[in-house]
């Protein structure tokens, strides 16, 4: 499949242990690897396209009681602190975390290896999503597509090869979630699927709900399901980005809020494409106990 974009100015990730980031947030680095976690953090954790926006929408809601009036407050983006984000003038991430009131919500896309070490020292709460390795890769695709202060993505057939070899912003998707999968029993982490999010959204919003501790009637967990549905996200101007302005995320591209679907890899992949790359996931994901639904 021949997708391709408009030539722009590449605007450069680089590498910290190898692992690419913004520019921006490697001139910050000594910043963000000293932030000071509190134990009552609570970090949303994801790799880029899981559903990051998703359960943001998600916690806050349920932060909230419901109250769909207060999660107005501000754009999904002010809301949780976006740890590693650097673009000054504007006030980073860090500073915009050290400026909230406790108990802070706060989210990252960082892999385990390069977390500041006070959030596993406070032994803070960590929400991590994943999706499948190959919705998440189409879904990257079309947001580096749009967003311009990410390098362009090239073709389809140039951006397959990039995310498999790791070589595209937070590095590779093998690594973040086995990473994190491998974590999960050693620290408190809630690990949930984008798919499983989908499939059943109530029982998948009532495990969150309960490991933050709240507990919510069951017209109110209605309520967030209706209120945190694609259709509901992508209308809502809180959470669909469309107060960014065009020159940093161009929607006439691809919209932030896509497809939201289970399974759209099947419209991009060839069939030659799905069979490398499910030889390439044999490899890289050998040993893990981790299983990914792919359609549902
Ligand atoms: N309420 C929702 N339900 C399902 N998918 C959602 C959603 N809100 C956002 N998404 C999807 O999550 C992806 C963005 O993830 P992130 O917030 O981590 O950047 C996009 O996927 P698609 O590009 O496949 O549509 C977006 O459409
Ligand atoms: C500006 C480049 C950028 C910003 C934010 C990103 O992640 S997310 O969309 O907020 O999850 C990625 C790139």
């Amino acid at each position: 499949m021949a997708l391709t974009t408009e030539l722009r100015s590449p605007p450069q990730l680089r590498e910290v242990a190898g692992i690419p980031l913004q520019a921006t947030t490697v001139d910050n680095w000594s910043q963000i690897q000293n932030f000071e976690a509190k134990p009552n953090d609570l970090l949303i954790c994801t790799y880029p396209k899981s559903g990051t926006t998703w359960i943001q929408e998600i916690v806050d809601m349920i932060e909230q009681n419901g109250d769909v009036e207060k999660c107005q407050r501000a754009i999904i983006q002010h809301r949780h602190p976006f740890i590693e984000w650097a673009r000054p003038p504007q006030p980073s991430g860090v500073e915009k975390a050290k400026a909230m009131p406790s108990p802070r919500t706060l989210r990252t896309h960082l892999p385990i290896q390069l977390l500041p070490p006070s959030f596993w020292e406070n032994n803070c709460k960590f929400l991590y999503v994943a999706r499948n390795a190959k919705d998440c890769m189409v879904s990257y695709y079309h947001f580096q597509r749009m967003n311009q202060m990410l390098p362009d993505p090239g073709t389809w057939e140039e951006y397959f090869e990039s995310f498999t070899n790791g070589k595209v912003g937070w590095g590779s998707w093998f690594d973040h979630v086995k990473g994190w999968w491998e974590m999960k029993d050693r620290y408190q982490i809630l690990f949930l699927f984008y798919e499983a999010i989908k499939k059943d959204p109530k029982h998948e919003i009532q495990k969150v709900m309960r490991f933050m501790g709240k507990n919510l009637d069951e017209t109110v967990l209605d309520k967030i399901v209706q209120e945190t549905s694609f259709e509901k996200m992508k209308e809502n101007p809180m959470t669909n980005r469309s107060t960014v302005s065009k020159s940093i995320l161009d929607q006439s591209i691809s919209p932030f809020m896509r497809k939201g679907t289970v399974g759209d890899w099947k419209n991009h992949f060839t069939v030659a494409q799905n069979e490398r790359f499910d030889k390439i996931y044999r490899k890289k994901m050998e040993g893990t106990s981790i299983n990914f639904c792919m359609e549902l």
